[in-house]
């Protein structure tokens, strides 16, 4: 009896461990491009670190919340070539991370972030190099989106060109009152290349979008709720009084999605990806596979153990 148990335990554990690399194996090919498509990681990478200042810094919390902050202050958090390598490595944390559940991108002092550095821009105008860095972000930001972290930009301040991109990799964004979000990629006579206009267009869809990148148009929190493109709008805390820090109102907003264990939450984020980004009948298999995860798993066999009632 306490054999066949036992058996259907190691049963179970190897299947799931069937499905843990199956799911692997999918997370690693997060990535857009790889070799087949031209791309050298490592010949960009050496590029974009010749162009430093500025840092992602990373927070790991014993919350499950983690707090990504963009930190280059003296060019209002414009994104250097290192600062791109440090985002890629700071995703590499993330999708390594069992305990983590959330995720918070914000900007340091008091803004969010304003797109790449100019200075690198100018450096690597010609073609060839523009499309290795718009490969090499595509790549991190594809990777940030598809954590099986609930994440959320907290945008105070402005979030311009590509860190108005950047807002769009998060599954939410929450306004500070008074901050903009701008996609000013037609005034540099450019179009989004880090993912930006494909991910706005799902979000607010295609008529909006265009609306948004064909008039450079200003998003202030009251024209992103009403698009669909804002979750939610924060108070800012400097100006009213009373008001919590921006980034404690934006750990309470996140924690009613992240309370839980850490397994289901991030099953949780994994459902909705693959339903947002799979064909159907892919997206019921992968429902299936992540469904068997969690079916008689700890948390499952405690809820049904304390015969919770849904009131
Ligand atoms: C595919 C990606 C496409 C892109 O992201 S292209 C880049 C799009 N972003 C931009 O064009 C932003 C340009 N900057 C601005 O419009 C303004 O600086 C901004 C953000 C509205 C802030 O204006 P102000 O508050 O008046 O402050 P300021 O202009 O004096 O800026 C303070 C210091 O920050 C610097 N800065 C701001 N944005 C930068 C950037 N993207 N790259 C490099 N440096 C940047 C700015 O040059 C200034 O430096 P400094 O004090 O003059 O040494």
């Amino acid at each position: 009896m306490v054999l066949c148990a036992l058996r259907q335990q190691v049963l179970r554990c190897s299947s799931h461990c069937r499905t843990w690399a199956r799911l692997l194996q999918r997370q690693r090919s997060s990535c857009v491009y790889s070799s087949i498509h031209g791309f050298n990681q490592d010949e960009i990478r050496e590029k974009l670190q010749a162009f430093h200042g500025g840092s992602i810094d990373l927070l790991k919390q014993d919350s499950g919340i983690a707090v990504l902050t963009i930190n280059n202050p003296s060019r209002m958090n414009a994104f250097s070539g290192s600062m791109m390598i440090d985002l890629e490595e700071r995703v590499s944390q993330l999708e390594n991370w069992p305990e983590g559940k959330g995720l918070i991108v914000q900007g340091a002092a008091e803004t969010f972030c304003s797109g790449s550095d100019l200075n690198a821009v100018r450096a690597i105008s010609n073609q060839q190099d523009g499309m290795k860095m718009c490969m090499f972000m595509q790549n991190a930001l594809t990777r940030l989106l598809r954590l099986p972290l609930i994440s959320v930009a907290l945008v105070e301040g402005r979030a311009l060109g590509g860190g108005a991109e950047l807002t769009t990799a998060c599954d939410f964004r929450l306004m500070e009152a008074g901050s903009v979000i701008q996609f000013v990629h037609k005034h540099m006579g450019l179009v989004p290349g880090w993912g930006g206009a494909a991910r706005l267009v799902h979000l607010v869809g295609s008529q909006n979008a265009l609306k948004l990148l064909g008039g450079a148009v200003k998003v202030d929190p009251e024209l992103g709720v009403n698009i669909g493109l804002v979750d939610g709008v924060l108070e800012g805390h400097q100006k009213t009084e009373g008001a919590a820090p921006l980034l404690q109102q934006a750990e309470n907003w996140l924690s009613r999605y992240t309370k839980g264990p850490a397994p289901v939450i991030q099953a949780v984020k994994k459902v909705v990806l693959s339903g947002r980004e799979l064909p159907l009948s892919e997206a019921l298999r992968t429902e299936k596979d992540i469904f068997g995860m969690v079916w008689g798993a700890p948390a499952n066999l405690e809820a049904l153990a304390s015969k919770s009632k849904h009131k």
